[in-house]
């Protein structure tokens, strides 16, 4: 697709924000105050999420970026340079902007849609469209709906071709302004995923906003929580922010199921994975269980089908489905997955195994939630030992 951001000064970059707030404040001239005194370093292609309730800023923050709002005091910078001392429209052919419902022309094609800018800033219409097509693909757009027009399309494609039109001039700082919450939950966790793997190929500045905390942590290198009156309460790290929340703020806004979110921070490699006794719906009629046995059933492909036990095999001896006999398998714990997958794999199996899957969805064993906490436990001892910190002795008193 398109340019690459031009040459950056040598050796500038690490010691200078992408983009930084110093000392602002945003008063509306109704008294308002939006933003209160925030400052803020972002650092150049990494992924910020400013995240907080409704009201308490992230949007005005993140529109003085682009000078869409203009600070009541202070200064806002990109690239060591005072916003409000750059042109806005060259400033905006280095920002891609993406809204909430995506905000399509209506009238123009999805193709055209996404060579606006490029086409603004003097490509030909002919190159802006080829490198459209290019950029459709790569967040995951069949090139067969090029021609079609925003109302033509589902929810999720039109956030995707947001996305692409903010991608197309291939600016070097992405604003994205809650540009998932118009979608489904399953729809939303494919567009986060694109925009993870687009990320690990593009390495833009991203800046994101929501409203929700497990988009925040699972989306950003920093996550930005903003509290009432406008001011910022916490700047972490993810696993910082669950783990340390600064504030009563911050805790309660990131919720009682902080610790369990926080799982998904850590690798599930280290859990032991055990022998599953697996049979296919052929076998289900001469298996032989005893009164708490669970059986998997898997298909040709040991790829999982739900669990079964003694009353189920029962059933089929008398001849019940297969369907009517199992109890739905529990969530999967795919290869190289983190511990909050496991221990809900474990905690959501009828059998209380949780099932292990490889990239093809075949089962490669078994996990328990006890080994998963066991886990857990081991790596949170590593690290306070490394830290040089012993909260108990060894031995248990008494
Ligand atoms: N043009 C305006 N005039 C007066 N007050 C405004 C204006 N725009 C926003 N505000 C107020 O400023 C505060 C911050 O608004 P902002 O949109 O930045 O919050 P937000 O955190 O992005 O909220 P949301 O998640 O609901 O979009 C709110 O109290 C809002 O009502």
């Amino acid at each position: 697709m398109g340019r690459r951001p031009g040459p950056r000064p040598a050796g500038a970059l690490s010691a200078q924000a992408a983009i930084s707030f110093a000392a602002v404040t945003k008063r509306y001239p109704d008294g308002t105050v939006a933003v209160d005194d925030l400052d803020l370093s972002i650092e150049p292609e990494s992924l910020t999420v400013f995240v907080g309730p409704s009201g308490c800023g992230k949007t005005t923050s993140m529109r003085m970026v682009n000078r869409m709002i203009t600070p009541t005091s202070g200064t806002v910078s990109v690239n060591g340079r005072d916003v409000a001392h750059t042109d806005p429209v060259s400033l905006r052919l280095g920002i891609g902007y993406v809204i909430q419902g995506a905000g399509l022309l209506p009238h123009r094609t999805v193709v055209d849609n996404v060579a606006t800018v490029p086409v603004l800033r003097g490509d030909s219409r002919r190159a802006a469209r080829r490198a459209a097509l290019g950029v459709l693909e790569r967040v995951g757009l069949d090139s067969a709906l090029a021609g079609r027009y925003p109302a033509q399309l589902s929810g999720g494609q039109q956030q995707r071709v947001g996305v692409a039109r903010a991608l197309a001039a291939d600016p070097p700082i992405l604003l994205m302004d809650e540009p998932f919450s118009a979608v489904d939950p399953v729809v939303r966790h494919d567009l986060q995923q694109e925009i993870q793997r687009l990320q690990a190929d593009l390495r833009k500045t991203i800046v994101f906003v929501t409203h929700d905390i497990d988009e925040a942590v699972r989306l950003g290198d920093r996550v930005a929580v903003f509290g009432p009156g406008g001011r910022l309460q916490q700047y972490d790290t993810p696993q910082n922010v669950l783990s340390s929340p600064a504030t009563d703020f911050v805790a309660e806004f990131v919720g009682r199921d902080r610790g369990y979110r926080g799982l998904s921070f850590r690798s599930a490699d280290d859990v032991p994975l055990h022998e599953v006794r697996t049979a296919t719906e052929s076998e289900l009629g001469a298996l032989r269980l005893g009164q708490g046995e669970w059986v998997l059933v898997v298909d040709e492909a040991r790829r999982p089908h739900g669990w079964i036990d003694v009353t189920g095999v029962e059933g089929i001896r008398a001849g019940a489905t297969v369907a009517a006999s199992t109890a739905a398998g529990g969530s999967l714990l795919h290869l190289g997955g983190d511990l909050r997958q496991a221990l809900d794999a474990a905690i959501s199996s009828p059998s209380g195994i949780g099932v292990a899957v490889d990239e093809s969805g075949a089962v490669v064993g078994g996990v328990s939630g006890a080994e998963v906490i066991a886990r857990l436990a081991d790596q949170r001892r590593a690290e306070d030992r490394a830290r040089g910190r012993r909260f108990f002795d060894d031995e248990p008193v008494g």
